[in-house]
């Protein structure tokens, strides 16, 4: 549904965007995560039609972003990290001008629709200026779905709003999946975790990793990982715990630590040795993944 091959794209001479290739296919959500200035928002702008690329090509089911643009922007809904709101409108004629300016069949059907889907119809008649963030968030979501596009482009949808609104903003973007393929932007690894079936890592404009977050622990794992806590006070063990043989780093990780090491049966010993040596009250122990984040720092740095 989505193809960028060899994407670049330059402000002068600058390369934002250095030869990039990805894909999405139909009912996927795809997360694109980088540290701030990767190219998320560059990539996000191309796919979209709004800016040319330099050089390689970006498809949107079938149709190339510089040919069939026309065809391109019917297939896409967008919203950009800033979504660009004009407060004096009312919610309904905001959702309804983007419907007609999209050319949707049955626009003022359609935009009830979107309304009531994103929890905004009571509020129709509300001037956008009076709306919290959040709901200004879901208003930028249905104006981005109101043709509804099989391909929706969200550039960190949940930037800037607080907890209970990103957790439905989340769970708005996870209720469209498999209707429609979306592309996410984000740098929050959790959220990406959560929400996207498959992640593309970019930095400086280059693909560093993608693959499911799965292929990318597998992959990028080195070693194994337990979590430890003890009762009472623990405050000196991470110290004591770092020191032992087969354990290679100690981080303090909810009242206990993650203890990282490279061989399995080794560190397990070791820790229990440790607790029979040190007459540790052991509370809890067990594997843990790799997280997504450890993953993230040791690509882009
Ligand atoms: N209009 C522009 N003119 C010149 N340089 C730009 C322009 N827009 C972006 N850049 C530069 O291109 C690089 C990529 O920016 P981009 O906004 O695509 O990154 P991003 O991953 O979306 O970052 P952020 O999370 O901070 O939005 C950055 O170095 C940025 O300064």
């Amino acid at each position: 549904m989505i193809e960028v091959t060899n994407l670049v794209k330059k402000y002068g001479n600058v390369a934002a965007v250095d030869g990039i290739s990805f894909s999405a296919n139909p009912g996927e959500i795809v997360g694109l995560l980088g540290p701030n200035g990767a190219g998320k928002t560059t990539t996000m702008r191309v796919l979209t039609g709004y800016m040319p690329v330099t050089s390689g090509t970006v498809k949107v089911d079938g149709f190339d972003v510089m040919e069939d643009s026309m065809q391109v922007r019917q297939r896409v809904g967008y919203m950009p990290e800033q979504v660009p709101i004009y407060p004096d409108m009312t919610v309904e004629s905001y959702v309804l001008y983007w419907a007609r300016l999209r050319r949707t069949q049955n626009a003022k059907a359609r935009t009830q629709e979107v309304l009531t889907q994103f929890g905004l119809l009571d509020r129709r008649k509300k001037l956008v200026r009076s709306l919290s963030k959040g709901l200004r968030q879901r208003l930028g979501l249905a104006q981005a779905l109101v043709h509804n596009p099989p391909v929706i482009i969200l550039d960190e949808p949940t930037i800037g709003i607080d907890p209970k609104q990103v957790v439905e903003v989340r769970d708005v973007v996870k209720s469209l999946r498999s209707q429609h393929t979306i592309l996410f932007s984000s740098h929050i690894l959790s959220e990406v975790e959560q929400i996207c079936d498959r992640v593309v890592i970019i930095d400086k404009g280059h693909i560093v990793a993608a693959g499911s977050t799965d292929i990318l622990r597998q992959k990028y794992q080195h070693g194994v990982n337990f979590y430890v806590k003890f009762a009472g006070d623990t405050s000196e063990l991470g110290e004591m715990l770092a020191a032992l043989p087969g354990i290679n780093s100690v981080e303090a990780h909810e009242g206990g630590f993650i203890v990282h090491g490279t061989d399995n049966d080794a560190i397990r010993h070791t820790l229990m040795n440790a607790v029979a040596a040190n007459n540790l009250d052991l509370m809890e122990m067990r594997p843990v993944d790799t997280r997504l984040e450890d993953i993230f720092m040791q690509l882009v740095n």
